[in-house]
């Protein structure tokens, strides 16, 4: 808890539970019907005073869980309490802010936020002087009568705060609120929201925020609540006790945003921070790895070649706090290539460094046809979807096969979306490393003479 916080908690006392989850798990039904857990045993408690950060890897379950807790989705065990009571539907005490603003084009700002006290019978009367101090606390004095149209992305998630705010609820809700704003918007609007907070002007007393974006987690957040993926459990709990407003060059905001990297990189969990699943996580790790319980990371041959170059060039070895912030990337851009160098044996990470194993230097040293020989060696053997794809071709007469076949047996696992991604990657790394082809126009894979030798 911030040491200039408004929202300080008295010494030696515990603030209030708002709202409580226990032992909940989701599960989604994939499209052939099978079950697929998305949550698993989740308890947490959101207490009065404190904003927490929902963080995790792009499909570990954040938006779910956030809904669950909003009461918008039921769970499919256990269950969420506002206030000790049991919830059996829409959570009285949440607002919900979401990435997309999600405001009726047809209606003015003012109506816009009206909307949400209109739906709890607010009287006219009171309804237009709260909603008009909302407006003004987020900074949109003077545009009442203005169509979302009108304004600018940052403009309209202010609208979509207002309306979040003005019912005053007990739990603000986020769902990557800053996403969609250019940089700038982002972080002008962050440092507003921790302003209102900080000055206890903003009538909620806790939030709750949903983002992949590290950075974002440390600058507001009393505790960052970190989601492992497949299926999604609480990994870790880091609390941030630095008084906002947060600088990012302060060594104690780097060494905090270090251990997040660290362990948003640990391998699907490894390590002490996933102590208290560690028996879960291990018996992961012996089920052989398939095409469902390891998917590709999505990136690009270019950008994995890229990956590796710049750390060669580097002497090897970097931080990747370091390495994001000098190639202009966010987190989410920076994994899954960090994921896909380290599945495929050319790069491994410890704590928030990473580093580019023999086997990575020599295909990034060596020339372009001994490159793709050994990239086409290291897919065989470690991507489980491009190895799968290669053995079926094998095993067929004239070593061709429709995609519907893996498309089919990846919707075990995924959405048909998801499936979808899944299959192009893998046709982009088995097409460069020249294992198979694939023909758009038939949908149809052909292995390629010698793919075999690589099994
Ligand atoms: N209604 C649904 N039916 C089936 N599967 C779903 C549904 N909603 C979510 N999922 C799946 O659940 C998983 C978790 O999704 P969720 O949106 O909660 O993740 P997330 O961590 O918020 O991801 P992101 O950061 O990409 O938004 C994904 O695999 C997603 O495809």
């Amino acid at each position: 808890m911030s040491s200039t916080s408004a929202h300080d908690r008295t010494a030696g006392s515990v603030p209030p539970v708002i709202i409580r989850a226990e032992g909940l798990s989701k599960a989604f039904t994939a499209p052939d019907g099978s079950p697929l857990p998305v949550l698993d045993n989740i308890d947490l408690a959101l207490r009065e005073g404190e904003i927490v950060a929902l963080l995790g890897r792009s499909g570990s379950g954040k938006s779910t869980l956030l809904r669950c807790l909003a009461g918008l989705i039921a769970p499919s065990t256990g269950g969420v309490s506002y206030r000790g009571q049991q919830i059996n539907g829409a959570n009285p005490g949440v607002a919900m802010v979401f990435q997309s603003f999600a405001l009726l084009p047809w209606l003015t700002v003012q109506q816009n936020v009206e909307l949400s006290l209109q739906a709890r019978e607010v009287p006219e009367a009171e309804r237009t002087e709260r909603a008009l101090k909302a407006i003004d606390l987020i900074g949109l004095d003077g545009f009442e009568g203005a169509y979302p149209k009108e304004l600018s992305g940052g403009m309209r998630q202010r609208v979509g705060f207002a309306r979040g705010i003005v019912v005053e609820p007990d739990a603000l809700f986020m769902d990557e609120p800053f996403s969609a704003l250019d940089v700038l918007t982002a972080e002008n609007l962050r440092s507003e929201l921790v302003g209102l907070w900080e000055g206890n002007e903003a009538p909620v007393k806790s939030i709750l925020i949903v983002t992949h974006n590290i950075e974002e987690a440390v600058l507001l957040a009393d505790r960052v609540l970190v989601l492992s993926s497949n299926p999604g459990r609480i990994k870790a709990e880091i609390p941030i006790d630095l008084p906002r407003p947060r600088d990012r060059q302060d060594p104690r905001f780097e060494s905090i945003v270090d251990t997040v990297y660290g362990l948003l990189t640990g391998r699907s969990g490894h390590g002490a921070e996933a102590a208290p699943h560690a028996d879960h996580e291990e018996a992961r790790d012996r089920t052989p790895a398939t095409p469902v319980n390891t998917p590709l990371p999505v990136v690009t041959v270019g950008g994995l070649a890229g990956l590796l170059q710049i750390l060669v060039a580097r002497g090897g070895e970097d931080g990747l706090a370091e390495l994001a912030d000098e190639l202009n990337f966010e987190v989410d851009d920076l994994l899954p290539l960090v994921d896909a160098a380290v599945m495929l044996g050319l790069a491994r990470t410890r704590d928030a460094r990473i580093s580019v194993t023999p086997e990575g230097r020599e295909i990034t040293e060596a020339d372009i046809l001994t490159s793709k020989q050994l990239f086409a060696g290291h897919v065989a053997k470690h991507a489980p979807l491009v190895r799968a794809i290669v053995q079926a071709l094998s095993r067929t007469e004239d070593h061709t096969l429709r995609e519907g076949l893996f498309l089919d047996l990846l919707r075990r696992g995924f959405s048909t979306e998801e499936a979808r991604i899944q299959l192009d990657t893998a046709i982009d790394w088995g097409r460069y490393a020249e294992l198979y082809d694939y023909d758009h126009n038939d949908a149809e894979f052909t292995l390629e003479p010698g793919a075999q030798a690589h099994l």
